[in-house]
């Protein structure tokens, strides 16, 4: 559980406020404290608050409220339930909690653990309502984190998995390594995999090495699980392909550190790996990605002897709508057409390119469909009145489709290109192929 350090934070208030569907329920008797907490979590996030002075109305919230509540956030000593009975209210209502109190003790944390609490926080300052706010935003976003723990003990599997879903993981579980690698080729979401050693049919090193083959250390996170006293196993798992690993029987804190601080570094290169190869305004891959993924794919369908196309789409005296409208509604037309880009062009590789240029790769059943897709997309952006209060705007969009294959991909743009360049000599507003 979390000793708060007393130092001054500064408060960004320019993130954005993030949404939590579900309620939460503060319980405390303190009125300032009450309002200090709610004002912070409503600072933080868009969420509907509950709250309650007292272990009375805490009772009556949870009546009414109980199949709702995200978590509650409660005073452990409330006046009329001195003794945390507030914690054994909350047990019974199925509902996840965080506690707060002004003592810390060995035997009061322990007891909180077993308790089934999610954390047990200390006020004594500002930072520990700071982290109480935080880790609610992390709690709903757990639920959007798929762990597959595979053990063969039952019971550990039953210890981990209550500690796993406690803290609002999206949960699976196998027995063994091959049931595992099934559970794993029918859910690729899984983010993070918890291991055993020792299991039937197929033991922790050889599911890693086999989940190693399907996924990268950057974007699948696999913790090993040993046993105490055998510190071998740690390190041969890391050497196995493992990220991490635990001692069994195992800590809650300790896994939620290990697994927290995992999934935020496949977070962090997941959000890199989005700057590096998307475009930061519209979303779509940028001029790097699609030149090597394009590469990559027109030499795979060169050696399979199959087809591909390549279009280039350029917006339509796009300068005379930014002079007109202003830059920010140049901006807000460039996102459109670029959403209508991914929905029209889903099955085929659409970059931005440039400023306003776009590129899209056509390849194996989609080929077919190259020209069909451009003349729907030309169409529907013409017949398409965007608002940017008070006006509505419009805009056009000119395409080359160059469909033989040429010696490399850039070969192939540049023959798009060609046709481009005659489709705004022509008028505009059309596809040359
Ligand atoms: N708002 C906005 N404008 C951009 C962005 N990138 C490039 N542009 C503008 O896109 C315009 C492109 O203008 P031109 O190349 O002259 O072409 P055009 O006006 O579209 O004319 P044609 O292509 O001949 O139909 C320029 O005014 C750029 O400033 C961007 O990210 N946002």
């Amino acid at each position: 559980m979390v000793n708060v350090r007393d130092n001054i934070r500064n408060n960004n208030n320019a993130q954005p406020v993030k949404r939590i569907i579900k309620p939460i329920l503060i319980i405390e008797d303190q009125d300032s404290l009450l309002v200090m907490l709610k004002q912070l979590m409503l600072a933080s996030y868009d969420v509907q608050i509950h709250t309650a002075s007292n272990y009375a109305q805490a009772k009556s919230c949870l009546s009414k409220h109980r199949h709702e509540y995200l978590l509650a956030i409660c005073d452990l000593n409330l006046p009329d339930a001195p003794k945390g009975e507030i914690v054994d209210l909350l047990n019974r209502a199925k509902v996840r909690m965080i506690t707060m109190t002004g003592s810390f003790g060995e035997k009061l944390r322990s007891t909180m653990i077993e308790k089934g609490v999610i954390d047990y926080i200390i006020k004594d300052s500002i930072n520990a309502y700071e982290y109480a706010v935080e880790l609610v935003g992390r709690i709903d976003n757990n639920a959007k984190n798929k762990l597959l723990l595979v053990d063969d003990s039952a019971t550990s599997r039953a210890i981990i998995e209550q500690m796993l879903r406690l803290q609002n993981f999206d949960v699976l579980t196998a027995e063994n390594g091959h049931q595992a690698l099934t559970l794993f080729e029918q859910t690729p979401d899984i983010k993070l995999v918890l291991t055993d050693y020792q299991m039937p049919e197929m033991d922790g090193f050889n599911l890693t090495l086999a989940l190693r083959q399907l996924q990268p250390k950057e974007q699948l996170a696999i913790i090993g699980l040993s046993s105490t006293g055998n510190s071998e196993l740690g390190a041969q798992f890391i050497k196995n392909g493992a990220n991490d690993f635990l001692t069994k029987p195992v800590a809650y804190e300790e896994l939620l550190c290990r697994i927290n601080q995992n999934i935020s570094l496949l977070d962090y290169m997941e959000a890199l790996r989005t700057a590096a190869n998307c475009d930061f305004l519209t979303g779509l891959f940028n001029r790097r990605y699609f030149f090597s993924t394009g590469e990559d794919i027109f030499q795979a369908q060169r050696s399979s002897a199959s087809q591909i196309a390549v279009a280039m789409f350029d917006i339509d005296h796009f300068k005379q709508i930014n002079d007109t409208y202003g830059h920010k509604a140049g901006d807000e037309l460039l996102v459109y057409f670029a959403q209508l880009m991914k929905k029209v062009f889903c099955q085929n590789l659409v970059a931005r390119i440039g400023g306003e240029e776009f590129c899209v790769l056509f390849y194996g059943e989609q080929f077919a469909k190259a020209l069909s897709l451009c003349q729907q997309f030309r169409e529907q952006l013409a017949q398409t009145k965007i608002t940017f209060l008070p006006q509505e705007l419009s805009m056009t969009v000119s395409i080359g489709l160059h469909q033989q294959l040429e010696d490399n991909l850039d070969a192939m743009l540049k023959k798009a290109d060609v046709k481009l360049y005659q489709a705004k000599a022509a008028g505009r507003n059309q596809v040359i192929n």
